[in-house]
């Protein structure tokens, strides 16, 4: 399999995208569409429930599709519907308001996992690392494949975990995808070690259907870092969520250690947060523009990493105000027209990184982001990325060890080449704001977990007059 089938309807877009200009300062309010890691770790849980459940506003983007596809190749039923959202009774995570008017829900109905069956994962992190544990639940073979990318994407510790916890997995290719999953309709489970040190996600795709083993699971991460620690608290939250037991480190349990007690899982109803990493190209419109943008439904506690924009953001020179009325909370972030460089530690938050380096580039003084080496095993090299891209419209930016050093440098228009990764559209977007004639390649990559970007990009102008 080389690309999927699995694109979100939208507009087709030219090759090279004029990023548009503004002309002043963005004043816009913004709905921002739900969360990706949410849906997509909602979409597990669900399968993996002993009863049927609802996913209300999911996020409708290429990885969610295809964890959808993927889910329903071995046996589970999604019903797309729309529906009144006026009977979701739960938040993101198990509370907060309720959303307003009606809305996009998918009714998750469980059944025996089975194959044989084919999974494409495209380039989606969370599709490739959640669901080979699931497969091995599965009555059948399951086989893998995605785009040429997943194949180069870090996999290793889960297959390895796997086969300790009793799993059969056939990998050509050593240790990463193409893999088949010879399920067997059940897996031990029990205690095993795993480096999670290139993604939080081998953590969270263990623990997430870790309850269905047999033993359960308990995993102890033996590596030198753990990137994207708020990822895996949304995974204990979500699993806790659904009943499942979860002892971890911040509830005081060992470092480094997570386990979950083999349960039943029971099935929700959960309204999806708005991605709050997806509100980042929005919220760094008001910065380098000196406007003002309002995202609705901004949740009042979430474990999604795109919470610490309202810090690092304020740091960089906005002002952001968090309000709760009766109709829900939302976030109004200011921009004063003053950018400020910023020297911070993103490992908890790696998927913020291309939007802070395009502001940062924009700034009036140097910049250091740390922590993130393991962001060139992302999407695409994202710090090989970042740096050529920036440089290559006049910026200086130099690769660290574990980051990037930014030095603002007065900067011209050119191509801004996206590497298929949606997070270098967006940041190429947000330098385009303010510097004349950037061009995208390929936006249409923003399909991967926000379809809409160039239509909402070009609404909040438009709104605003800018
Ligand atoms: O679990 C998740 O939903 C994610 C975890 C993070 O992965 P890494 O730990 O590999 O950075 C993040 O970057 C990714 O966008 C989503
Ligand atoms: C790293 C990301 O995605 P994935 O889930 O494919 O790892 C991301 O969205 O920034």
């Amino acid at each position: 399999m080389t690309e999927s089938s699995v694109q979100p309807a939208g507009s087709v877009q030219p090759a090279l995208w004029p990023a548009p200009h503004a002309k002043g300062a963005v004043e816009a309010t913004v709905t921002v569409p739900g969360s990706k890691s949410v849906t997509n770790r909602g979409l597990v849980l669900a399968a993996l429930a002993a009863e049927p459940g609802w996913l209300r506003r999911p996020l409708r983007s290429r990885d969610t599709l295809l964890m959808a596809d993927a889910l329903r190749a071995m046996g589970v039923g999604i019903e797309e519907t729309v529906s009144s959202s006026s009977a979701a009774t739960t938040g993101g995570m198990g509370s907060g308001p309720e959303p307003t008017g009606t809305g996009e829900a998918w009714r998750v109905i469980p059944s025996g996992l089975h194959g044989p069956a084919a999974v494409d994962v495209g380039n989606a992190g969370t599709v490739m690392r959640f669901l080979p544990p699931v497969a091995t639940l599965a009555d059948g073979t399951v086989r893998f494949d995605g785009d040429p990318r997943s194949y180069e994407r870090p996999l290793h510790s889960v297959i390895h975990a796997l086969r300790a916890l009793g799993a059969r997995i056939d990998d050509d290719n050593r240790g990463a995808l193409p893999l088949t999953v010879h399920g067997g309709g059940a897996l031990d489970g029990g205690p095993v070690e795993i480096d999670a040190s290139a993604s939080s996600q081998f953590v969270s795709a263990l623990l997430l259907s870790g309850a269905r083993f047999n033993q359960g699971v308990e995993v102890r991460h033996v590596g030198a870092v753990l990137p994207s620690l708020p990822h895996i608290r949304m995974t204990v939250d979500m699993l806790r969520g659904v009943g499942a037991q979860v002892d971890e480190p911040e509830s005081g349990g060992e470092p480094n250690v997570w386990r979950v007690s083999p349960s039943a899982l029971l099935g929700r109803d959960l309204t999806v947060e708005p991605d709050l990493s997806n509100a980042q190209p929005f919220l760094a419109a008001a910065l380098v523009t000196g406007g003002r943008v309002t995202v609705p439904d901004w949740p009042e506690r979430t474990t999604q990493p795109g919470d610490a924009l309202r810090e690092i953001f304020t740091e960089m020179g906005g002002s952001c105000e968090f309000s709760v009325t009766a109709g829900g909370s939302s976030l109004t972030f200011t921009g004063t027209g003053r950018i400020h460089g910023i020297d911070v530690d993103l490992s908890e938050v790696g998927e913020l990184t291309p939007g802070i380096a395009a502001v940062a580039a924009l700034a009036d003084s140097p910049s250091t982001l740390r922590g993130v080496a393991h962001l060139r095993l992302h999407e695409t090299d994202r710090l090989a990325a970042l740096t050529k891209e920036i440089n290559g419209l006049g910026g200086e930016v130099t690769e660290t060890a574990d980051g990037l050093h930014i030095r603002p440098r007065p900067l011209r228009g050119g191509v801004f080449h996206t590497y298929d990764d949606h997070r270098m559209a967006t940041a190429g977007a947000i330098i385009g704001l303010v510097v004349d004639g950037v061009e995208i390649e390929n936006v249409g990559t923003t399909a991967k977990t926000l379809p809409d970007f160039p239509r909402m990009w070009a609404d909040m102008l438009a709104g605003s007059g800018a």
